[in-house]
């Protein structure tokens, strides 16, 4: 099989950079029902799908089960957004439910540290699975932490760390908010064609897409501006095209 980074970059070359973030407030009844829907209705504007733990709280085995196997029936990848940080063991067992429930590639926070990075991402692509970490994220009050200078070997920024272990790990990707689009440049020109950057922060964040194609994202994560939409079939196709740069 294809690695998850392939596999994600052979569906957006037709559908587009979207991923869908299919978060609901808690109360929203048929979660299962809903989401399942979401896929039929808008897959071929998405590359992909994240389920937060919107859906893996509320949701059993059985139902994430189903919304990933509905994606995949579709060609989309599927994303567990759990910023996954803890012990090497920990983050092994976890690994192993994730993709037992179907999940093609999870989000980690690379904090845990650098070792444990290597060996969750060893392990991950072993099962041809992907790793995504964080590098800066969305929230303007993230800037406090992912900003914060730190003395590693040389002066440097937090993100700018994180994004060296995200190159030294060899994860398949790293999540920089559309917030921060100067970021995203400067992680988009030392990382190439190395890493994908994901972006989340779209619409209701603020962050604007044709800002973030612009500064080298590769995807964007977007979720309450197509769910909450009167039209998200409608949204999402726009977004699908301002993804491919039109
Ligand atoms: O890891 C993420 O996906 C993430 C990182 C980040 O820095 N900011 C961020 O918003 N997210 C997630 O991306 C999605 C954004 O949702 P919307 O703001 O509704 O488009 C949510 O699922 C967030 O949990």
């Amino acid at each position: 099989m294809a690695t998850f980074k392939t596999r994600l970059s052979k569906i957006a070359k037709t559908n587009g950079k979207v991923i869908l973030a299919n978060d609901y407030d808690c109360s929203v009844k048929n979660l299962e029902a809903k989401s399942i829907q979401n896929i039929q209705k808008l897959h071929s504007c998405l590359c992909g799908i994240k389920l937060n733990f919107h859906l893996l709280l509320p949701l059993g085995a059985k139902e994430i089960l189903k919304i990933n196997k509905t994606a995949h029936r579709y060609g989309l990848q599927t994303i567990a957004d759990i910023k996954l940080n803890d012990i090497g063991n920990t983050n092994r067992v976890t690994a192993e439910h994730l993709w037992n429930l179907g999940f093609d590639a999870v989000i980690a926070n690379p904090i845990m540290g650098l070792d444990s990075l290597k060996n969750l991402v060893k392990s991950s692509h072993k099962n041809e699975k992907g790793v995504i970490t964080l590098c800066h994220m969305s929230a303007p009050e993230a800037a406090l932490s992912y900003d914060m200078e730190i003395k590693m070997e040389k002066k440097q920024k937090l993100y700018q760390l994180f994004l060296n272990w995200a190159l030294t790990a060899k994860v398949d990707g790293i999540v920089v908010g559309a917030t921060f689009p100067k970021i995203i440049q400067y992680c988009s020109k030392k990382a190439g064609k190395k890493l994908n950057i994901f972006s989340p922060g779209i619409g209701t964040q603020g962050g604007s897409t044709n800002q973030v194609i612009s500064s080298g994202t590769d995807y964007l994560i977007v979720g309450r501006t197509i769910l909450n939409s009167k039209n998200p079939v409608r949204v999402a196709k726009e977004l699908q095209l301002q993804s491919f740069g039109k």
